[in-house]
């Protein structure tokens, strides 16, 4: 589905961060990025959605070059929510409706059928009440639910989400957890997220992509016993499970080896 080959990036002239980069990213499933903070999470999904560009390797959608595609054509197939995006200054509405700009041809205004849409996305991720409201107004997890609502009417094949659940309170973090499931299990969507909330990635992801320093650590299927023993290594803390008859959980405290004394 999305593929890297051989991807270098760098942010400074001679500093070479991310490095002949290869990432299959498999079609139909859910793969959570994960890593220490600064290790490029971030940087990959902003490369996978074209907003940079790789300075060597190439980075395929299908057989597609997403480099020699156009922007609009990009948007077709690829949404994302990136940490800290720009605010519109609109209605929620007007932002989520907007959201289907890939699919217009000229601009003659949003019709009634997409506005409807709109609504609908608005609903299923709980911001139909303040969707009167400018995007400035809300508090930051009202906006958050505004931006997953522009990614479902978006409707792209690849959905790439940077922590989705910020902001979010835990009742609500359950809600568009189900939700991104629910677009990958009926919708077939492929969706990459990045992830600090370990527990959240396990349960909902069907593999973890550990990175570490602008490359790839390891890459692991989530039923696999040796993810434990890669968090152990790449985050430094314990990992200790509890099992009902549903899920695992994982509380994860700090590693006896880490001296924090101040
Ligand atoms: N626009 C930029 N200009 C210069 N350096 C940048 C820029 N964006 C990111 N970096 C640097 O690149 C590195 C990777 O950043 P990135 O945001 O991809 O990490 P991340 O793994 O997503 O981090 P976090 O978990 O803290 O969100 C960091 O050292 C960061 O300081």
């Amino acid at each position: 589905m999305l593929k890297m080959e051989g991807v270098s990036y760098s942010y400074h002239k001679n500093r070479p961060f991310i490095t002949n980069l290869d990432l299959d990213i498999e079609a139909g499933k859910i793969t959570t990025i994960a890593g220490p903070n600064g290790c490029g999470k971030s940087t990959v999904l902003k490369l996978a959605s074209c907003l940079l560009r790789p300075q060597t390797g190439k980075i395929l959608l299908g057989e597609k070059n997403i480099s020699l595609m156009s922007k609009k054509s990009v948007a077709r197939e690829v949404s994302v929510l990136l940490q800290n995006s720009q605010i519109p200054d609109m209605t929620a509405l007007r932002a989520v409706t907007a959201a289907r700009y890939p699919y217009q041809t000229s601009f003659t205004g949003y019709t009634k059928a997409e506005e409807e849409m709109s609504e609908y996305a608005m609903e299923l991720t709980g911001c139909k009440e303040f969707r009167h409201k400018n995007m400035a107004e809300l508090s930051g997890g009202e906006r958050q639910r505004v931006f997953l609502a522009m990614i479902y009417n978006q409707d792209t094949p690849l959905i790439l989400l940077d922590e989705p659940t910020t902001y979010l309170d835990i009742h609500v973090t359950y809600e568009m957890m189900e939700l991104i499931r629910s677009l990958n299990k009926k919708q077939k969507k492929t969706v990459v997220m990045v992830l600090h909330d370990l527990n959240l990635a396990l349960q909902y992801s069907d593999s973890l992509v550990f990175m570490r320093q602008g490359s790839i650590f390891e890459i692991h299927k989530t039923g696999d016993h040796h993810i434990l023993e890669s968090i152990r290594t790449l985050f430094g803390v314990e990992v200790r499970t509890y099992n009902d008859d549903l899920n695992s959980y994982y509380c994860f405290t700090q590693s006896t080896d880490t001296d924090t004394t101040i």
